[in-house]
């Protein structure tokens, strides 16, 4: 048996006034000592999401559990758990060390004791040795380190950020983005972040929850996202992926045959669902699970290249299938005998092995 999760999201709903609906029957367990990372367009419930389970928002239904312990009622500062903001909320007029002492004084703590605390904490981060600088005197990225110290200070059960590196030129976010996960691993406290950057939330966490419209649309490890989204949604927001409307044809062992115009292709059926032959599904197919070529063979469909957008080790193709649908391709740059040039026909076919999503919808 699945062991309890520490948090708990049971059909939460959050209908604000004017009837928009911030979230819709959500269902969410949160791990112990997990990355959990919430991701979804502008408006789909992110936020919302976390100032419930902190405490800020209460639900309009549901409940919110700890460790089976029904905590819907119990204010923020009762709850264990504390919020990094995306703008770092830190007192200006406070040096670093009172700013990340400032949770730990509302504690029945010594001096002593709380200084250690502080002088810990700001050792996990890396700022030892910006301890007694004023807040203005720090960069984005240092900034950003003593919130984080300032959170994770009073030890709390969870960690909830929210959009944590926003702020950030791209560089330091990257940075940013190892040392959180490093540090995330180093306290074995479960971190539970917002962000709407794909990207960010593929290389920082353990399990991905997308969300669209104040529900949830998949939960996955970022690989099982990325090779296996289960919906046109998660498909279209994970990476690229081409939607393609395909006939079904029949199976072979796990493997469905399918056709998009003259395009063969083979998928895998996530929920077990077995169409209908001839019943029309759309299948997901990556650009690096297409192959171009400039002859015809027996398994390739030919499509017009219509644009070609430079991707450094490869070429990004933009092509239409006879019918006029819209595909991409990522061809390889070095690739021998051939080039392509906008207009030219190429013809192009499923790299064997490609596993392929039928997609609901
Ligand atoms: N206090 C509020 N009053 C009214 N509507 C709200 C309030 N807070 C959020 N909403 C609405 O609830 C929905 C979900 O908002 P939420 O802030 O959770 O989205 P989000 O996914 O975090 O978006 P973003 O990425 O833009 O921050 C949106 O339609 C939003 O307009």
């Amino acid at each position: 048996m699945a062991p309890d999760p520490l948090v708990r999201l049971q059909a939460v709903s959050k209908i604000f006034p004017g009837g928009i609906v911030g979230l819709d029957a959500v269902d969410l367990d949160i791990a112990r000592g997990e990355f959990l990372t919430l991701l979804g367009p502008s408006g789909c419930g992110k936020t919302t999401s976390l100032r419930v389970i902190a405490g800020f928002e209460s639900p309009s239904s549901g409940e919110v559990l700890l460790e089976g312990r029904d905590i819907t009622a119990l204010r923020p500062f009762d709850r264990p758990v504390n919020t990094v903001f995306q703008d770092y909320a830190l007192f200006p007029h406070m040096n670093v060390a009172e700013n990340v002492g400032f949770g730990l004084s509302l504690r029945r703590l010594t001096r002593a004791e709380q200084a250690k605390r502080v002088g810990e904490a700001l050792d996990m981060v890396g700022l030892a040795d910006k301890i007694g600088a004023r807040v203005s005197e720090l960069s984005g990225g240092q900034r950003q380190r003593v919130a984080l110290a300032r959170a994770i200070v009073c030890e709390p059960r969870v960690l909830l950020l929210d959009e944590p590196l926003s702020a950030l030129d791209a560089h330091l976010r990257e940075q940013m983005q190892v040392e959180l996960k490093r540090l995330q691993s180093r306290l074995g406290t479960t971190f539970v972040m917002v962000t709407h950057d794909q990207t960010e939330a593929l290389s920082i966490s353990d399990r991905i929850v997308v969300m669209n419209k104040g529900r949830i649309e998949q939960i996955a490890p970022p690989a099982t996202l990325y090779d296996r989204p289960a919906t046109k949604f998660v498909a279209s927001f994970i990476g690229t992926m081409n939607l393609l409307q395909s006939r079904f044809l029949g199976r072979d062992g796990d493997r469905l045959r399918f056709a998009a115009g003259a395009l063969p292709l083979e998928a895998v059926s996530e929920t077990g669902e077995l169409p209908g032959e001839g019943a029309v599904r759309t299948i997901g197919v990556r650009p690096e699970d297409l192959l171009a070529t400039t002859e015809a063979a027996a398994g390739t469909a030919p499509v017009r290249v219509t644009s070609i957008v430079f991707h450094g080790r490869t070429l990004r193709l933009h092509a239409e299938l006879e019918q006029g649908a819209p595909v991409v391709i990522d061809a390889p740059r070095r690739a021998e005998g051939f080039q392509f040039s906008v207009g030219d026909v190429a013809h192009i076919s499923l790299r064997r092995g490609a596993n392929c999503p039928m997609l609901s919808n």
